[in-house]
């Protein structure tokens, strides 16, 4: 039983993350914390909970009755009650109210940073730059700019906050039963036998501790209801970027056009950024087919331009038409199946080399010879070979604690992978619109020149968008150039058009990238 819920409870997680889409993940992301294991651990509180009540209720019924029987009536009973009532008047809990939680002590902040610099993705780069012991003195000396500042949980932090007076009455009323019992020892001792009181008083402490407890865990049963109401909220979470309902291509349109782009006025902003917009008033008009390359310095906006073209997010105003129709039109799921895009973000999955450049056409990621000629075109089938295990290797994954292979392979040999898995996609024959994102990065020159010259080799029929640093290679073809700067669009035309303004972002940036080859000059 307790397995099978905490399959669902997982797989029901699952399932909600692979839905949702990249803005719908960042104004979720609190929900980072819903795991089956902690959901499981919520409900199991839930149930000690209705135990312990059970239990209280149980005992309240038995004191009475005795209480009753000793002839010390619900007088008696009400003197028990009173501190756990009080406390539950005086109950003081962060969950109670809708909050907010932000750190603005800087030295707190800075040493949950240096902590943070203790897991292992910072080993690499902590031994090989030698400042372990720069964290460590720094660490000290935020421990102690933060001085006797609590660590604590907010919610800790919150329920200590309560007034002296409060504090001091909820203790009083512990000793109420205490007070009874001395005074009828002074002013009714035959009241009293010393049974009576000894039961009474054992009786009195077991309630006391089982509603303390109680009390205790009123907090956390709110808590974790609320946490298993999430788990029922993340199914229902409608993803941000809407689906629309007009099929891509269209009908009419004609099979071997790749698609037509037009950004009129565009502005984005991430969701939840605060600073300066990431695209601001661009307009763009790239024709079916054409092969296009976006240049500019590091920020300049050219990521999140091409992340708007593949609809990972939405303009935050102006319009996004492709062929003609706002892009929100278009079902997100023709849409995908129409663009293939190889990035630097891309990661490899924890599968075989050959399902992760199969499913760049997931229908036919079994496909032998689909798989091979895709390796082959995107440099990959060289390295794959040389390794035991071929396209069946499964390459180490780092987050799986079980793991117990030992292979991976170099930054270069992972882009390589990525790119074949879009070579495989271009079997599908659906797609019109290829985006590379520095998906080159990590490529020797020779494999960056083969890479470019086999996706210009595939551009039947597609429209070709590629953002690079590199001059040379992909400018050279480029039927349109685009020059970004801090978020405009600042540029527009072949290479031979831009290099005839010396004052112009193009030439600024060609120009320095060649000097560097022939000069010393910095
Ligand atoms: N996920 C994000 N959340 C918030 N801001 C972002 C995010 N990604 C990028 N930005 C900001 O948006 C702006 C444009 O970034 P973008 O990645 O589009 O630039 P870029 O031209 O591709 O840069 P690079 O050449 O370094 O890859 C930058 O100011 C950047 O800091």
């Amino acid at each position: 039983m307790g397995n099978r819920c905490f399959h669902y409870f997982e797989d029901l997680i699952f399932s909600s993350n692979l839905r949702a889409d990249l803005p719908t993940i960042h104004d979720n992301n609190e929900d980072e914390s819903l795991s089956a294991n902690a959901i499981w651990d919520h409900f199991t509180n839930v149930m000690d909970m209705a135990e312990t009540g059970i239990q209280a209720v149980s005992l309240l019924a038995y004191i009475f009755k005795l209480a009753i029987s000793s002839q010390h009536g619900p007088v008696f009973v009400l003197l028990c009650l009173c501190k756990p009532v009080i406390r539950v008047f005086l109950w003081r809990s962060l969950w109670e109210r809708a909050h907010v939680v932000e750190a603005t002590d800087s030295s707190y902040i800075r040493l949950r940073a240096l902590k943070e610099m203790g897991v292992e993705k910072y080993r690499q780069d902590i031994i090989s730059g030698n400042i372990g012991e720069y964290i460590l003195r720094e660490h000290a000396q935020a421990r102690e700019e933060l001085g006797e500042t609590s660590m604590g949980a907010p919610w800790q932090i919150y329920e200590s906050t309560q007034s002296f007076g409060l504090r001091v009455m909820k203790d009083l009323a512990g000793d109420l039963t205490m007070l009874y019992y001395a005074w009828n020892a002074v002013f009714g001792p035959e009241k009293f036998s010393l049974a009576s009181i000894a039961m009474l008083q054992h009786s009195e402490s077991i309630l006391r501790r089982t509603f303390s407890n109680g009390i205790n865990q009123i907090g956390e049963l709110r808590q974790s209801m609320n946490f298993m109401k999430r788990i029922y909220g993340i199914t229902k979470i409608a993803n941000v970027v809407e689906d629309g309902t007009l099929s891509y291509p269209a009908d009419d349109q004609s099979e071997t056009a790749g698609m037509s782009i037009d950004l009129r006025n565009v502005s984005f902003s991430y969701p939840g950024s605060t600073s300066k917009k990431a695209l601001d008033d661009v307009t763009i008009s790239i024709k079916s087919g054409q092969l296009v390359v976006l240049v500019g310095a590091n920020g300049s906006g050219k990521s999140s331009l091409v992340k708007l073209l593949a609809r990972l997010y939405d303009a935050t105003s102006g319009q996004v038409l492709i062929d003609g129709q706002d892009i929100r039109h278009y079902r997100l799921i023709d849409l995908r199946g129409a663009t293939a895009s190889l990035t630097q973000d891309h990661h490899l999955y924890p599968l075989s080399l050959a399902e992760n450049i199969g499913l760049g056409h997931p229908s036919q990621s079994l496909t032998e010879n689909l798989v091979h000629d895709a390796a082959r075109k995107g440099g990959a089938d060289s390295f794959v070979s040389k390794l035991k295990e071929g396209f069946s290797t499964v390459l180490d994954s780092k987050d799986d604690q079980y793991s117990v292979h030992a292979i991976d392979i170099s930054g270069g040999e992972r882009q390589r992978v990525v790119a074949s898995r879009t070579f495989m996609r271009f079997t599908s024959g659906r797609v019109k619109l290829v985006i590379a994102d520095e998906g080159s990065s990590a490529l020797d020159p020779q494999g960056e020149w083969e890479l470019f010259k086999n996706l210009r080799e595939e551009r039947q029929g597609k429209t070709l968008v590629f953002v690079t640093h590199r001059f040379g290679h992909l400018t050279k073809y480029a039927d349109l150039i685009l020059c970004m700067k801090e978020g405009r669009l600042v540029e527009t035309g072949s290479h031979e058009e831009l290099m005839k303004n010396p004052e112009g972002e193009y030439f600024k940036l060609y120009d320095r990238q060649a000097r560097a080859f022939t000069t010393d000059v910095e």
